[in-house]
C-alpha cells in the first residue's frame, strides 16, 4: 500500500507500531424470514487500520455513490477493507467504506473478520509525503481513534469527522 503511493515501504507499519493489534471476530448470521426488515449488521465503517474478511456466502454490501453493492463470493479469496485509520494515514486517499450485512431467507452465513489496528496510545496521522499545497492536510494526528469510533458506532454514527482538521 505504501509503495502504491510512492512512500517509504515501512511508513504505515511504523505508524501501527511494534505492538499493533489483531482482533478476530467470528460472525454467524442466521437465515431470516424477513430480510426486507432485518439487517445482519447495521451500516458502519470500521475504526481499524484495515479489516480482512473471509465469507462463506454473499451478504456483505459496500456503499458507493448512495448505492449498495454486494461483495461477490470468491472462493479462497479474502477481502481487505480499509478502515478509518488508513483513511487518516493516507490523508483521505484510501477511503474507508460504509458497509453493512444483509440477511437471507434461504441461507445462513458465516464470516471471519480480522481487525488490524495501531498499538494502544500510539499517535497516527497523515503521512507527510501525502501533504502538499495541492493536497492540504485533512486530518489531525490522533491517539486511540478506535475508542472514539466505538462511541459513535454505538449511536449508529460515523466518527471520521472527529479526526478532521
Ligand atoms: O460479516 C461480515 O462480512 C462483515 C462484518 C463487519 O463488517 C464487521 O464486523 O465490522
Ligand atoms: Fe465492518
Amino acid at each position: 500500500m505504501a509503495k502504491s503511493l510512492k512512500l517509504e515501504e515501512n511508513c504505515f507499519l511504523n505508524q501501527f507500531g511494534n505492538r499493533s493489534q489483531y482482533q478476530a471476530r467470528f460472525n454467524y448470521y442466521a437465515h431470516c424470514q424477513r430480510p426486507d426488515l432485518v439487517l445482519g449488521l447495521k451500516p458502519h465503517s470500521d475504526g481499524t487500520g484495515y479489516t480482512i474478511v473471509l465469507q462463506d456466502e454473499e451478504g456483505l454490501q459496500v456503499l458507493k455513490d448512495e448505492q449498495w453493492f454486494t461483495v461477490p463470493k470468491i472462493s479462497e479469496a479474502v477481502l481487505v477493507l480499509m478502515g478509518d485509520q488508513m483513511e487518516i494515514m493516507t490523508n483521505g486517499i484510501f477511503k474507508s467504506p460504509v458497509h453493512r450485512v444483509v440477511t437471507s431467507a434461504e441461507k445462513e452465513r458465516f464470516s471471519v473478520v480480522v481487525f488490524y489496528a495501531p498499538e494502544l496510545n500510539k499517535e497516527i496521522g497523515p503521512e507527510n509525503g501525502l501533504i502538499n499545497e495541492e493536497c492540504p492536510r485533512l486530518f489531525k494526528n490522533m491517539k486511540d481513534y478506535a475508542n472514539i469510533h466505538w462511541e459513535y458506532y454505538q449511536k449508529g454514527q460515523r466518527a471520521l469527522h472527529t479526526a478532521k482538521v
